[in-house]
């Protein structure tokens, strides 16, 4: 570990040693576009000294009590309590998303995130069946499945990374991750607390750099039996190749074109803050974000007028602003993605009603060439536009009338996207129906983002392969066995 004057200096930290590499990418800060901390560019080596380490560290781990790594997992969660406010803050300036929100959701989620497999990993039970007739009975016995590979992305930096990390080791598999290179410091920081909480060296060994590079030497790795990846369509699919020639275990949390669904019933002094929230929060840049309104025609008018005048008043300010709910987007290249979607959909004849091109953005001159973008509402937009099929990860939703629910329901799914979905109606029969014919693994209705850690987790169709939450967790972060015993 050293910081310079200027720059933040991350190092790799494998079987508990923090240690230097040959060469380093630059991270900036979304709200100035400066560069300010220089990320480790690790490759094949750095790999091969994490699984040698993480290799030597699992039979001591895996052989553990469960009750031995919930401690341990408790006391992870209590240190990283201590230090919430750093963490917020360095988990906002090297994502660009309000401080606020890194204070009240990513760091205590984070924290969450260990109490939470600390207390399921002491409650699962095992299957037993009988065969009298035959003088047989059966059980099934789990085990940790060894090294895990852990790939997480930039939008919810510890938050995810921690997702993976919390079961990977409660379930006493030990675990090599490689954090998005855009956003790794909170990752490093991290590591500082792991030798107080008691993680043995080479539990815990996290590599930093890029996919290409790191990522990929990563999942390649032979002795690396199981991925665990959060992050867009089209890396999945190169994780999917690498992985198949060792048949690897493979959980992929991908992205969504998540509708809501509002019909006329709803009640709108819920639905239009909740669904301004769930459009914009940490600008748009979370894989469950509403990113098509589908508005029953009787109220479509007085819905897009409510609407976009709750989005005006969703502030844009730098992230340390505490009356800011939007920050800056993680980088140039994705503020140009996002922004040259709007531009594609003016060019289509559809209206941008607010935000990107309509309003004025107004910051401080050191915030001037930061990647912040004002939340935008289109609408007059065709089911088959790019904005209406593919995911934009941006501020940016779109707002369509619908006749009624047969219709709606064919449209939500049109998409090749299925993880969220929110309805809002008043009729309980209706939300049932609706929720059950949605392609869709989570449905939000009267409300979003409302988490059960309990419960599956995962997409359906490209959204994903696999469910990820305290039962489904420890199934994938470990292998199963069945034992016939004759007595
Ligand atoms: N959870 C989600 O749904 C997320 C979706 N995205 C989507 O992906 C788009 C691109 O964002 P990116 O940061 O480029 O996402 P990405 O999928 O490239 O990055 C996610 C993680 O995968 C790693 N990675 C990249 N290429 C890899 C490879 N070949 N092998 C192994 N690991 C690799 C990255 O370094 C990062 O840690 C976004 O605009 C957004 O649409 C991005 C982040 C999260
Ligand atoms: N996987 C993502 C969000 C998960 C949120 C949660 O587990 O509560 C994402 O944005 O990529």
């Amino acid at each position: 570990m050293a910081a310079t004057k200027e720059l933040l200096m991350l190092e790799n930290f494998i079987g508990g040693k923090f240690l230097p590499c040959n060469s380093y990418i630059d991270s900036y800060d979304p709200s100035t576009g400066e560069v300010y901390c220089k990320v480790p560019n690790s490759g094949k080596e750095e790999i091969e000294a994490a699984v040698e380490a993480a290799r030597e560290a699992f039979p001591a781990w895996s052989s553990q009590s469960p009750q031995g790594r919930s401690q341990v997992l408790n006391r992870i969660a209590d240190l990283l309590e201590q230090s919430l406010e750093e963490f917020a803050q360095a988990e906002s300036k090297d994502q660009g998303k309000t401080l606020t929100l890194a204070r009240t959701m990513d760091i205590p989620r984070s924290v969450q995130n260990f109490r939470f497999f600390a207390s399921s990993i002491l409650h699962h039970t095992a299957e037993c069946t009988q065969m009298d007739h035959l003088g047989c009975m059966h059980y099934t016995v789990r085990s940790p499945v060894g090294v895990a590979g852990l790939i997480s992305p930039w939008n919810l930096p510890l938050y995810l990374l921690t997702w993976k990390i919390a079961p990977a080791i409660a379930s006493g598999n030990t675990v090599i991750a490689k954090p998005s290179e855009l956003t790794s410091v909170t990752a490093w920081m991290m590591c500082k607390l792991l030798d107080r909480a008691g993680v043995p060296p080479g539990v815990v060994n996290i590599v930093f750099g890029t996919g290409p590079r790191v990522g990929e030497a990563l999942v390649s790795h032979p002795e690396v039996p199981l991925i665990s990846f959060t992050g867009s369509q089209p890396t999945a699919e190169r994780i999917t190749m690498l992985s198949a020639p060792h048949c690897k275990k493979l959980s992929l949390e991908l992205g969504g074109k998540n509708p809501a669904i509002v019909f006329e019933d709803a009640v709108l002094e819920e639905c239009i803050p909740a669904t301004v929230r769930s459009s914009f929060a940490n600008q748009g840049e979370i894989c469950l974000c509403t990113s098509r309104i589908f508005v029953q025609n009787s109220i479509y008018h007085e819905f897009v007028k409510r609407f976009v005048e709750a989005t005006r008043k969703w502030k844009v300010g730098i992230p340390s602003d505490p009356s800011a709910s939007m920050g800056a987007l993680i980088s140039k290249t994705h503020l140009e993605k996002v922004r040259s979607y709007v531009k594609k959909a003016r060019a289509e004849g559809a209206q941008v009603l607010c935000g990107e091109g309509v309003d004025q953005l107004s910051l401080p001159p050191r915030n001037q060439a930061g990647y912040f973008m004002l939340p935008t509402v289109i609408t007059d937009i065709k089911d088959d536009s790019c904005c209406m099929k593919e995911e934009i990860f941006g501020p940016v939703t779109c707002v369509v009338p619908f006749d009624n629910e047969e219709e709606v329901i064919q449209r939500a799914n049109s998409v090749k996207y299925g993880l969220a979905a929110t309805v809002w109606s008043s009729n309980v029969g209706r939300v049932h129906r609706v929720a059950k014919k949605l392609q869709s693994g989570l449905v939000w209705t009267n409300c979003w983002l409302i988490r059960e850690l309990n419960l599956p987790f995962g997409g359906m169709k490209s959204s994903g392969i696999g469910r990820e939450g305290a039962k489904d967790s420890y199934d994938f972060f470990t292998e199963i066995k069945t034992i016939t015993v004759k007595h």
